[in-house]
């Protein structure tokens, strides 16, 4: 079986596991939090009409006395591109805008407060070229850009915060940056937050493109809870994710590109174990699509790219990124998490959460109290000077 016909570790469990077990496995796996919910039949019909998978899990928290439940749903939509990458830009973009305006109506229909798309949602991952053209073009600017304007009138239409990570131009600075741009449900722009650790991993040379974004950590008040987005790469850094929670984020969004042969072993743990480590809600996305030969069959175009690149390791230069696996989740505070959407088909995962959940584990667990962060502080402050030397006790 190729990397890109398995489709998810849960199918897998589920079909060769027997009953008993399969519970075990998955509440060691996935932990208890993450109910089932049920979706209106209507929007279940719709993703099947519109071949995309479509999934729905609850978060519940203990009812308090003396707060109401504080319920939001998020959506995480992951898909392929639509177009092939030599089709003309223009008409790149505005396929990726029709595939999720039909997504994104069906999560309407689910009752989706805040969507967030993948990281650089209406583009192929070309990065890996290390091209510029027509790559570039594909930039727009965050404040009113084609794509920013799309996704007002969504947000307006639909009454939904709406996260849309693109490729953003800075005409005024004559800079590109790798962006989430968050939209109001008023269809208002509420901000920007610009991906601040950038890759120096494998084919994603991002490098070439843009620098480490410039806009700290940005917390977003919306409506429907305090949220935040730390783009891809930044989910490996631990302090990343904690300084996004210091400013009082309750959910924070992960819009991601990583590839399976990279980061697929660490995908199930980074994002779910910010969200212990910080007493909130985690959200992480990633693209699906190959461009691997062996996967050719699929009916989408795939990550292919015309010119062959290098990955600078002495092996045969290729076309592709590789596969681009899908199964974004949400993790909860607790520790549990939804199962993931496919490895391999467009989806829309619907999580209805209590943002109570946060501080009940909070006053459980405590460790913004137990953290010693003045130590920390210090400590780091000393570490980040040129002539520091560790603290190494030798006999
Ligand atoms: N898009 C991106 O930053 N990918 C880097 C690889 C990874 O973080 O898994």
């Amino acid at each position: 079986m190729s990397v890109c016909e398995f489709e998810s570790l849960e199918k897998s469990l589920e079909a060769h596991l027997p009953e008993a077990e399969l519970t075990e496995v998955k509440r060691i796996l996935f932990g208890q939090g993450a109910g089932k919910l049920d979706l209106p039949s209507g929007a279940v019909e719709a993703a099947c009409e519109r071949n995309f998978e479509l999934k729905g899990y609850r978060f519940d928290a203990v009812q308090e006395q003396l707060r109401p439940p504080r319920r939001t749903r998020v959506g995480l939509i992951q898909h392929h591109i639509v177009l092939p990458t030599d089709a003309p830009v223009l008409e790149q973009i505005n396929a990726m805008h029709s595939r999720i305006g039909e997504i994104i109506e069906v999560a309407a229909m689910c009752g989706v407060n805040i969507i967030c798309f993948q990281e650089t949602w209406t583009m192929p991952f070309a990065f890996c070229t290390r091209e510029k053209d027509p790559w570039t073009q594909f930039a727009e600017s965050a404040e009113d850009g084609n794509t920013t304007r799309f996704c007002q009138e969504l947000a307006k239409k639909h009454n939904m915060v709406i996260i849309s990570p693109i490729l953003e131009r800075d005409e005024l600075h004559s800079t590109l940056w790798n962006t989430a741009v968050v939209i109001s449900n008023s269809g208002n722009v509420l901000g920007k937050s610009r991906k601040n650790h950038i890759p120096r991993i494998g084919d994603f040379n991002e490098s070439t493109y843009y620098m480490e974004g410039n806009t700290g950590h940005t917390v977003f008040q919306t409506q429907f809870g305090r949220i935040a987005v730390n783009i891809c790469y930044g989910r490996h850094h631990p302090l990343n994710w904690f300084m996004y929670s210091l400013n009082g984020a309750e959910i924070i969004f992960n819009p991601s590109a990583t590839v399976g042969a990279l980061s697929e072993p660490m995908w199930p743990i980074e994002a779910r174990n910010a969200a212990i480590a910080n007493h909130c809600f985690t959200c992480a996305i990633n693209r699906v699509g190959t461009g691997l030969r062996d996967c050719a069959s699929f009916s989408f175009p795939q990550e292919h790219f015309k010119n062959e690149f290098t990955s600078g390791d002495g092996k045969k230069a290729h076309h592709d990124f590789g596969h681009f696996y899908g199964s974004s989740y949400v993790a909860a505070p607790d520790g549990s998490r939804t199962p993931g959407l496919s490895r391999t088909r467009d989806g829309l995962l619907v999580a209805e959460m209590d943002l109570n959940l946060n501080r009940q584990l909070s006053d459980k667990w405590s460790f913004k109290m137990t953290g010693r962060y003045a130590e920390y502080a210090e400590e780091l402050a000393n570490a980040v000077r040129h002539d520091f030397k560790p603290h190494v006790v030798k006999e």
